[in-house]
């Protein structure tokens, strides 16, 4: 069986710039594209959007700076919870059989914030047909309280344990753009984009584009960064938008 694992940003699911507020017309649209595909295993991954990066910032978290604060970690967790059952109950009604797995409950970072995530758990529910939803969130660090897990963290650590056959990340762009705003095909090394990649334009605590490519390239198979009209044609086989081929830069 081939495995694909697919991030839906929080740009795209979210109206980014309006707290706590649902894309429902772009997730629904992404939502029919995973319904009419066939690909064998899926493991789906979501941002945080404007659930998760406006109650992350509103506290100081991010994926460095921790907190101990239980205000913190309920804001930030139960955010991102109910933008995973938004997600769900979308995918639901295209018969697709979405279970939660809850990064908070299981993941942990230790004092050099390196990031353990368990994946028995989600081997399992793939076994039994299900399609595992994993989102950004907050998770247990060592020496700092809890600070942020992106999805694209998510989808390295996921992709690399279980030996994922596709990578796909659908954000608000068709790719990652050039100076003249023309997609990049394809990455090979950060030094050769650094210039042209920024942060997002809106309020995002993990980094961008450029967090998003710099997790492509540790992740050492290749993956691909497109739009939400391009779900359709990664999840049919092709490699839409920009590329991202890692060989030789994992340092582990
Ligand atoms: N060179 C570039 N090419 C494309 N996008 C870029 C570039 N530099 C910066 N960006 C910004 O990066 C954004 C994509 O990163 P962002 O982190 O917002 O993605 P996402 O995965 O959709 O969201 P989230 O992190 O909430 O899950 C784009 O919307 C754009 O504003
Ligand atoms: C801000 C939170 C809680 C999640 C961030 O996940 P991302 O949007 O994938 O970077």
């Amino acid at each position: 069986m081939s495995l694909t694992v697919l991030k839906l940003g929080g740009s795209v699911i979210t109206d980014k710039d309006r707290a706590d507020t649902l894309d429902g017309e772009t997730l629904g649209k992404v939502s029919d594209a995973i319904g009419d595909a066939t690909v064998d295993d899926l493991v789906l991954v979501h941002g945080g959007g404007s659930f998760g990066h406006h109650h992350a910032s509103e506290h100081g978290v991010s994926k460095t700076t921790g907190s101990s604060d239980i205000d913190a970690v309920t804001d930030i967790h139960g955010a991102m919870k109910t933008l995973n059952n938004f997600v769900l109950s979308r995918l639901h009604d295209r018969g697709i059989p979405a279970v939660p797995v809850h990064p908070f409950s299981a993941a942990v970072r230790d004092a050099t914030a390196s990031l353990t995530l368990p994946t028995s758990q989600i081997e399992t529910m793939l076994e039994e047909g299900f399609v595992p939803v994993l989102h950004g969130d907050v998770v247990a660090h060592e020496g700092e309280g809890v600070t942020v897990v992106s999805g694209d963290e998510l989808v390295v650590s996921v992709a690399r344990h279980l030996d994922a056959d596709r990578v796909g990340f659908c954000s608000t762009v068709p790719g990652v753009l050039d100076e003249n705003d023309d997609v990049i095909p394809e990455i090979t090394a950060y030094e050769a984009v650094a210039d042209v990649l920024g942060e997002s334009e809106s309020t995002d605590v993990t980094g961008g584009m450029a967090g998003k490519v710099r997790s492509l390239l540790e992740l050492g198979a290749s993956a691909s960064i497109f739009s939400p009209d391009d779900v359709s044609s990664f999840l049919d086989g092709e490699t839409p938008g920009t590329r991202i081929d890692a060989a030789g830069e994992r340092t582990d």
